[in-house]
């Protein structure tokens, strides 16, 4: 199956378990794979055909930066499941980044796939 990508989007949001963490926002970085077959846009060279990259991405950056979770694990499921529910896309994969929060790590995170159900 054919993917679309959005590879390193930042978003800032408030996120983490500890107390400091929740009287600031930090940056998290995400990417993401969604299976879309791409022979239909390719043919009429139309956006309408697409899958929107962009539009997925605005949706995110919208959820994610007014969200409060503690966990990451929590935001990647929630982001997941809008991708799905959302956009005609029947697989994804998300990795989510939360780059320094642990010394001597670039970053630390999850990754998931989810289908349709
Ligand atoms: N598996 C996880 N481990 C940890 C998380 C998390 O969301 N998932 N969060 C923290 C803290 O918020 C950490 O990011 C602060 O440095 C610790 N472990």
């Amino acid at each position: 199956m054919d993917k679309v990508f959005i590879e390193a989007l930042e978003i800032e949001t408030l996120i983490g378990i500890y107390d400091w963490e929740r009287r600031i926002r930090q940056p998290l970085q995400f990417d993401i794979e969604m299976a879309f077959d791409n022979h239909r846009p390719a043919a009429t060279d139309d956006i309408a055909d697409t899958l929107d990259y962009k539009a997925v991405s605005k949706r995110l950056i919208e959820y994610v930066s007014q969200s409060s979770f503690g966990l990451v694990e929590t935001l990647a499921e929630r982001c997941a499941g809008i991708i799905l529910d959302e956009f005609a896309v029947s697989h994804v994969r998300l990795k989510l980044s939360k780059p320094g929060a642990v010394r001597g790590a670039r970053a630390v995170g999850v990754m998931i796939e989810r289908s349709r159900a």
